[in-house]
């Protein structure tokens, strides 16, 4: 920490897009970019040891969703990797707790099922304070809220809850969510983003939203948070505002989402990942900051990416290593 004069209220680790796989490097879909599929796991390694050596260590960590790579699936080592990830970023009990956030990635791997019984829940046991609500996101949405420090709620959505991947081709969710993208995208291979329209591109089969459920209750949360003169981070695996990412990578209701935030004065930023050229902006009608993470996957192995948040009464400070650079948040509400 560089600014010694001040002590932050708390602290938290993020990190984004590890997609470990035990494989040789690759490359994206349109080949521009080189993935580190083996690699990724000794940069998770680095960030953890960095945390877990920082005084005071930071609360919590939040991993921004794709932890292991679709590919796992293919060579039938989805199991296998999680494992080897998770020994990796929670190696024993008295560890910094993880919050998982989960993506595309997850659902290459797993069902919602699996993920809801896995270590990759992480909704808090006692989910402290879910009972000041009288709505739910949905029974098998992960979505939750948290206070680590009072005054201050992190939130965690569940950016395919209206999706094609996790549901059952058979679900009211899936058909839902075919409808819809549709409507956008009459590509034969849905993962081929739409050829006309710049913001259509979101409208992708590596993405989704929020279900209508989940937004009513991030709605309740919200306003309670504003009630509460709390401060309020988000955290998605997928971005919300444009100017925080490629439009390909977008939630397909990011508008909605976005107008909700902005009818509520406590929410100070909103965190993900998935772009993994990451991106930031500050919305200048709300005064929230939207910060996309660098993804570890496109990251070289003699490089980082990842960052400590520092937390104060009136700003936040991302110290970045690596290619995650460093940002003064500024809470302007
Ligand atoms: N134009 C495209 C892009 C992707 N695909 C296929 O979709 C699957 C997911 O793609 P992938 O690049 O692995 O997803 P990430 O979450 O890692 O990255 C999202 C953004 O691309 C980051 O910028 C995979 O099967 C691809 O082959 C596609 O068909 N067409």
């Amino acid at each position: 920490m560089e600014e010694s004069d001040s002590v932050p209220l708390f602290s938290f680790g993020v990190i984004a897009d590890i997609q470990y796989a035990d494989i040789e490097d690759g490359f994206n879909f349109t080949r521009t970019r080189q993935r580190f599929y083996r690699s990724s796991l000794e940069l998770l390694e680095r960030a953890q040891k960095h945390w877990s050596e920082e005084t005071p260590r930071p609360r919590f960590v939040l991993q921004l969703g794709d932890l292991i790579d679709g590919f796992n699936r293919i060579h039938e080592a989805s199991e296998k990797a999680l494992d080897t990830v998770l020994s990796r970023l929670s190696p024993g009990p008295a560890d910094i707790p993880v919050h998982h956030v989960w993506g595309n990635h997850e659902f290459y791997n797993f069902n919602r099922t699996f993920l809801l019984q896995s270590r990759l829940n992480s909704t808090p046991m006692s989910a402290q304070d879910q009972h000041l609500l009288t709505v739910s996101p949905g029974s098998d949405t992960h979505a939750y809220h948290f206070s680590p420090e009072p005054g201050f709620r992190f939130v965690v959505l569940d950016a395919y809850d209206e999706s094609l991947l996790g549901r059952d081709e058979c679900s009211a969710e899936y058909q839902r969510a075919l409808e819809m993208i549709r409507v956008h995208n009459q590509n034969q291979d849905l993962n081929c983003p739409p050829e006309s329209g710049f913001l259509q591109k979101r409208f992708t089969k590596f993405n989704g939203g929020l279900g209508g459920d989940q937004l009513t209750w991030l709605q309740a949360v919200l306003t309670l948070a504003d009630r509460q003169q709390g401060r309020v981070v988000v955290v998605s695996h997928l971005p919300v505002h444009l100017g925080s990412t490629d439009p390909m990578c977008l939630a397909w209701n990011y508008d909605k989402v976005l107008e909700l935030l902005s009818s509520h004065s406590s929410v100070v930023c909103f965190l993900a990942g998935h772009d993994h050229d990451g991106g930031y902006c500050l919305d200048p009608e709300t005064g929230v900051h939207h910060v996309t993470l660098e993804g570890v996957i496109e990251t070289a192995p003699e490089s980082d990416a990842f960052g400590t948040v520092y937390v104060y009464e009136d700003r936040m400070v991302l110290k970045g290593r690596g290619r995650v650079q460093d940002r003064t948040l500024m809470f302007l509400s």
